[in-house]
Formats: structure tokens, C-alpha cells, sequence
């Protein structure tokens, strides 16, 4: 398939086809009408002395030498030009094939997996194509010629050449497997090489701050030591698929000179027929080199077109059509029936209905899991629902062309990437035909415009390394104006600002309700607080509505809102985010100190440290000793186990409000998870050796800790 859009693509460019192919004819008359002028220099000219015939002979090479030049040096660069040009005609092919996929397909290509398709696999196409163009098809071309011209001068010696000629092909059908082995191994290595590149850059602050460089250059030197190891093998046999036809080359040159050279006593040869067949067999052996040489070329282009093809075999989740324009959305958007699923089998959203209305402020929140984000995703068309439909104004948005929906909103994500250029660029993304003063509108919309001006170069400041450059509240602000710059009916919030220490959030968040006036905004979050000024609430459980209503008829119903209400209740965060307390009424929710007395919580709660972790680390790590008791009183964080074979699966998410570790505050048993963080996380932690004295004061507490402890172990065994 791939074979055939490449010789589309070469025989779409006549003209350098053309170039290449002459210069490949005249190179080849070069080649045998210099061989075959042996005979007739030594037979014509130099035996007779026949002057005038050697200057004929000598003046008829030079023009035939100089043409060649010529005719090499335009299919050189019809060559440079065709090389060039199928980089890239595949790169981009790529490039707009990438631009149409969602998310399962960079979950199942990673970025050094993809980067070596451009860097390495495309190139090594192009090398083989134009190998095989020019000298592979040159030397089937020649080897055929010169086999002609050595029959007709000598068959019986030329039958014993072609006889011969198989031993070439043999190093090719032994070494043809272990050389496209290693390819492949070459390619799996060169990928996590890239992927390592990559984690590197984009988490060098993790790296620093855990001091895991040693580790990461442990991984890397690994990865690099098994790659040079494998590329030596790998160059060991591909030099050898062009040495060993050598060899078979020089046994039948050896040959020749025997039986040319008996020929040639018993007068069936004259000399110089005799100097001109082995100079012609020399041309067609080297030739027969050329074929053979081809060989490594092609097994390296095979393992990468097949690498190519199956990134470009992948079909996208979401198929664009050239459908009707979706008009200026007024009335509602709405999910109908919707059933979707990441994973075969494993449901995310089941027979899911809702409607939001296009005006005002909807949040959608629900335990972590629920399918928030998914419905999100469903709403911008990142993918399509495996049955139902989504509808804006009842149009159902499959049917419409997608440039149109995108014109119609904005969105901002949790972890906004800005793109390596200017601030005033990074605003423009949201709409690249838009004015300074729009830039700016935007900018000043978004709060953002008098710190932008405050920096030395202004709009012009340069956001490096996807907006490290700023603090989160600077990023979130600008992703918010890039999104503003759209001008959208419907503003997309995903957890926009839930990783914002707690004075960012509150600011941004008042921005955000500002702009609630001006345009309909859609805001999923797990932070309660945030969602319990929205005109309207969504609540998920398990893919489905649970309840809908505002925060005070919510809190009425005494349902799952309520419930995840309460929890998120009793902690504060000082200002500035240093430090965290729990009150000893939420301490008394949860199940072990159930029953305490107030006086008991109290003395508990002051227990408590506050410990503040940035996102991506490591709280606990399954099978150390347990000395500490975790509640979330801000962030979200990951439970993850590491299965028998060593691999890690994430089983759970906690936020606000969640506790984990409580088996460390009975005994020392080692953690059964690992717990790492998704947020920047203020945890309360509680450790053994402080909990234990006021447990032995208290009996209650072990009591309490113990049945909780009991049911969890069952839980677990079951
Ligand atoms: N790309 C994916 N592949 C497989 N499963 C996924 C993928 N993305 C999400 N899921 C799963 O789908 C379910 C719903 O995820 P979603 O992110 O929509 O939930 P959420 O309510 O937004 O949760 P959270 O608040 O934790 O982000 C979860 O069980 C999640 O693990």
C-alpha cells in the first residue's frame, strides 16, 4: 500500500524520473563501451599500431566520459530534489494524519516513538527508494547488459559466471531474518530513547527536586549501551550482506582467469577479446555488488515502512465531514443516550442524558472517575460516542462540520501548555486573525494584561519550556485569554483551576465568574466550593446524572452532593497556602473516631503536620513501613499497585477530603499501595509515634480503628 503511493509519488515528478533514469543509460554505456574499447585498442590500434584509429577510439571516450559527467550531475540532483521532496511529502503526510487523531493514539504512540518515524524511519525509506531507484535498477540493468555482451563473446564461460552468480544471494538468505530481528530491537530501543529525551525536558523540575538524575542517566545509559550493542550487530550484519558477495565474486573472477586464460591458449580468445571479457566481467561482478547492496537498504526500509504503516493505518476516533455549518449555538447543548467506553467492555458514560442551557454557569462534578472529563471531551467532539448522540440546538454535532463547532468554543484545561513563542502569540493561537487591541481585550478579560505589561518585554516576553517561564496563576490566565480571544458562545472549563495554590484559585475563579455574565461557561471541577455559586449543578455517579439542581436544593436532596459536601468540609488553608488545619468535627466523619469525644478530637487534630507535595510525587511507596496516617485536605493523588510481574495499575483516585494510611496509626505493616500525587497536594499527616500515646489513653480510638481496620482486610481478601 505504502509501496504504491511511494512510486505514485516518484512517478509524479516525470521530469526528475527522466534525469535519473538517462544518467543511469549513460552511465551505463560509459561503463561497457569503455570495457568493450579493450578490444578494440589492443586489436585495432595498439597490435597494428594504427594511429589514427587509437585517436578515433581515444576521442570517441573522452566525448562518451564527458556526457557521463553531465548526465551524473543532473540526475544527482534530480536526485537531491526527489530526496527532498519525499521527506517531505511523507513527513507531512504524518504530520496532518497525527493532527486527526485523539487520544488513544498518542496513548499508543509515544512522543520518541513518533519522533523516530520522522527522524529516522521516513529517512530510511527515502535512502532505500533512491538507492533502489538509481543503483539498484542501474545494476540489475547492467548486470543484464554485460551478461548479453559476455555471451555473445564467450557462452560456455559466461554459462559457468551466471552458475556462479547464485553464491551472491546466499549471504542474503542467511543473515535476511537476523538482520530484520534486529532492526525492530534497534527501533524499540531508539524509541525510549527518544521517550527518555523527552521525559527529561518536560520534567526536569521532578527530576532535580527528587534527585533522580542518577537514576535517569542509569535508564538512559542502559537504553543507550543495549542500542550501540544492538547497532553494532545490526552494522556487523549489514557489512556483512556486502562482504560476503565478495567473496563469491572473487571465486568467479578466479574462475575466469583459469578457463579465459586456457581459452586463450588454445586460440579460441584473442588477447584482447580475453582483456575485454574480464574487463566487462569486472563491470558486470561490480554490478552484481550493486544488487547485493541494495539488500541491507531494503531489510532497513522494510522494519520502518511497517512502523510507518501502522501509525498511518490508525484510523481516528473522530471522522471530520464536510457537513452543513453549525449555527451560533442559543438554546441548549445535550448528550442523548450517550454510551462511551475507552476500553471494550469497561463503560465510562452508560445511557447518559443531560442538557445544559446556553446561558449562565454549569458545573458537572462527581466522585473522581464518574466520567466528568469524558463528558467534556464528548461536548468538544475530542471523540465520538459509541451509541447516542451530541446535540447542540439539537443538531446532532456528528453531522455538522467540525471547524464550525470549534469556532464556537473556548476551553481550558487543568494543565494549560503554552506553545514556545511570545506571550502575544500564545493569546493569538485562540484566533491568529485577531487585532493588538483584541489581544489585548482578551488579555485584560483574563486579568492578566497588567502583569504581562509589568514584565520587561511585555506581550513580547517569550513563554519557554510549555510555560514554565510563569507561575500557574499566570499560565491559567493566559490559556483563559487565548480561549477568549475566540470570542465563544460556550466557555469549557476542566478543572481549570483546581492545581492553583488557594489564593490563584480564588482570583482566577473570580475572573471566571465575571466573565459567567458575558458568555455560558461549563466548568467541571471536584472542588465543591468552586461549582456552589453555578446557576445550575450536574452531578455524576458512574457515568450517569445522579442529581441536578443549584447548591442549596443539592444540599436539601441529602444525597451524593451532600455527602461529598461534608467531606470536602472542616479544613482551611491559610493564606498563601502554608499551612492546613482540620476541625475536630470533620475529624469525628470519619468511621474510626466515630464516638470520640469533642476534647479527644481536639488534642487529635492539633496532631496534625502539614505536608505540601507538587505534583508527580511519591507520598508513599508500597511495601515501605507505614508510620503515617494522610488526609487530603487540598490536591488529588493517585493509588497505584504493582502487581506480582512488577506492573504498576492505577486502581483509585483520592481529592479533597479523602483519607488514606490509616493501618499505619494500629501497627508498622508495610503500605499495600503506592500513592503518588496528580495536584500539588497539602496533605494532614499524622504520624504513629504521635497518635499512639493518646490511643492508649483513649480505648475508643483503638476500638474504633480496629473494626474499620477488620472490614478493610476483609474488603481487601474478598
Ligand atoms: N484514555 C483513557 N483510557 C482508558 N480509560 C480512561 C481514559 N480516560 C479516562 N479513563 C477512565 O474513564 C473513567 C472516567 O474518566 P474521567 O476522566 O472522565 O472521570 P472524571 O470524573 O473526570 O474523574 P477525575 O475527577 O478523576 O478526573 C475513569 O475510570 C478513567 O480511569
Amino acid at each position: 500500500m505504502l509501496w504504491k503511493s511511494i512510486v505514485t509519488m516518484v512517478r509524479s515528478s516525470p521530469l526528475f524520473l527522466f534525469l535519473i533514469v538517462s544518467g543511469a543509460v549513460i552511465d551505463l554505456l560509459f561503463r561497457y563501451l569503455s570495457s568493450l574499447s579493450y578490444k578494440y585498442l589492443i586489436d585495432l590500434a595498439l597490435l597494428p599500431r594504427d594511429g589514427k584509429a587509437l585517436a578515433v577510439i581515444i576521442s570517441a571516450l573522452l566525448v562518451l566520459g564527458l556526457t557521463n559527467v553531465l548526465a551524473g550531475i543532473s540526475s544527482d540532483y534530480a536526485k537531491a530534489r526527489l530526496g527532498s521532496n519525499f521527506l517531505f511529502e511523507y513527513r507531512i503526510r504524518l504530520f496532518r494524519h497525527m493532527q486527526l487523531q485523539s487520544q488513544r493514539f498518542y496513548e499508543r504512540f509515544g512522543v520518541g516513538d513518533l519522533l523516530a518515524r520522522y527522524t529516522d524511519d521516513i529517512p530510511s525509506i527515502q535512502t532505500a527508494v533512491l538507492y533502489i531507484l538509481t543503483g539498484g535498477f542501474l545494476s540489475i540493468a547492467s548486470v543484464i547488459v554485460g551478461l548479453a555482451i559476455l555471451f555473445s563473446m564467450e557462452w560456455k564461460l559466461t554459462l559457468v559466471t551466471l552458475a556462479g552468480s547464485a553464491l551472491l544471494f546466499v549471504p542474503f538468505r542467511m543473515l535476511k531474518s537476523r538482520s530484520l530481528a534486529l532492526g525492530e530491537a534497534y527501533y524499540k530501543q531508539l524509541d525510549q530513547f527518544n521517550g527518555s529525551i523527552d521525559e527529561n525536558i518536560k520534567a526536569y523540575r521532578v527530576i532535580r527536586a527528587f534527585d533522580l538524575r542518577r537514576s535517569m542517566l542509569d535508564k538512559v545509559e542502559g537504553n543507550l549501551r543495549t542500542m550501540l550493542s544492538i547497532g553494532v550487530q545490526r552494522n556487523f550484519v549489514s557489512s556483512n550482506l556486502n562482504r560476503l558477495p565478495m567473496l563469491a565474486i572473487s571465486l568467479l573472477t578466479a574462475v575466469i582467469l583459469a578457463y579465459g586464460g586456457y581459452l586463450t591458449f588454445d586460440g579460441s580468445l584473442t588477447i584482447g577479446e580475453f582483456i575485454a571479457y574480464n574487463s566487462i566481467f569486472f563491470t558486470v561482478g561490480t554490478s552484481m555488488f550493486g544488487v547485493t547492496s541494495v539488500l541491507p537498504f531494503f531489510l532497513s526500509a522494510r522494519t520502518s515502512l511497517e512502523r510507518l504503516q501502522q501509525a498511518m493505518d490508525w484510523k481516528p476516533d473522530v471522522i471530520e465531514r464536510d457537513g452543513r455549518e453549525l449555527s451560533p449555538v442559543r438554546s441548549d447543548i445535550a448528550l442523548r443516550d450517550v454510551n462511551f467506553a475507552y476500553v471494550p467492555d469497561e463503560p465510562v458514560l452508560r445511557h447518559l442524558n443531560l442538557t445544559i442551557p446556553v446561558s449562565g454557569y454549569t458545573s458537572i462534578v462527581g466522585p473522581s472517575g464518574a466520567g466528568k472529563s469524558t463528558v467534556l471531551q464528548l461536548l468538544m467532539r475530542f471523540s465520538d460516542p459509541q451509541s447516542g448522540a451530541v446535540m447542540y440546538d439539537g443538531h446532532d454535532i456528528k453531522e455538522a462540520q467540525y471547524a464550525s463547532l470549534l469556532r464556537q468554543v473556548g476551553v481550558v484545561f487543568q494543565d494549560s501548555i503554552l506553545f514556545h513563542s511570545s506571550i502575544r502569540d500564545n493569546i493569538r493561537v485562540g484566533n491568529p486573525d485577531a487585532t493588538q487591541s483584541e489581544i489585548l481585550e482578551a488579555a485584560r478579560a483574563a486579568g492578566i494584561h497588567e502583569t504581562i505589561v509589568g514584565f520587561r518585554e511585555g506581550y513580547d516576553t517569550l513563554v519557554s519550556n510549555y510555560g514554565d517561564s510563569l507561575s500557574g496563576g499566570q499560565r491559567q490566565r493566559i490559556a483563559l485569554a487565548r480561549a477568549l480571544l475566540r470570542n465563544p458562545r460556550i466557555l469549557f472549563l476542566d478543572e481549570a483551576t483546581s492545581a492553583l495554590d488557594p489564593d490563584t484559585e480564588r482570583a482566577v475563579n473570580e475572573t471566571i465568574r465575571a466573565l459567567g455574565r458575558r458568555m455560558s461557561i461549563v466548568s467541571v471541577t471536584h472542588r465543591l466550593a468552586n461549582a456552589a455559586m453555578s446557576d445550575r449543578i450536574i452531578v455524576l455517579r458512574q457515568g450517569t446524572v445522579a442529581e441536578t439542581g443549584t447548591h442549596e436544593q443539592l444540599l436539601q436532596q441529602d444525597g451524593l452532593y451532600r455527602q461529598m459536601w461534608e467531606k470536602q468540609q472542616g479544613f482551611m488553608l491559610a493564606h498563601g497556602g502554608g499551612s492546613a488545619k482540620v476541625q475536630s468535627d470533620r475529624l469525628r466523619k470519619l468511621p474510626f473516631f466515630r464516638g470520640i469525644d469533642t476534647a479527644a478530637l481536639e488534642e487529635i487534630s492539633r496532631l496534625f503536620v502539614t505536608e505540601k507535595f507538587e505534583a508527580g510525587t511519591t507520598v508513599v511507596e508500597q511495601g515501605d513501613q507505614g508510620d503515617k496516617f494522610y488526609l487530603i485536605a487540598r490536591g488529588k493523588v493517585e493509588v497505584v499497585i504493582a502487581a506480582g510481574t512488577g506492573e504498576r495499575r492505577k486502581v483509585a483516585s483520592l481529592e479533597d477530603g479523602d483519607h488514606f494510611g490509616e493501618i499505619a496509626l494500629m501497627q508498622h505493616i508495610p503500605r499495600t499501595a503506592t500513592i503518588v500525587t496528580a495536584t500539588p497536594c497539602w496533605l494532614l499527616s499524622l504520624s504513629y509515634d504521635h497518635f499512639h500515646p493518646l490511643v492508649m489513653r483513649y480505648p475508643a480510638i483503638r476500638e474504633g480503628l480496629e473494626v474499620t481496620l477488620r472490614s478493610r482486610m476483609q474488603r481487601r481478601d474478598d
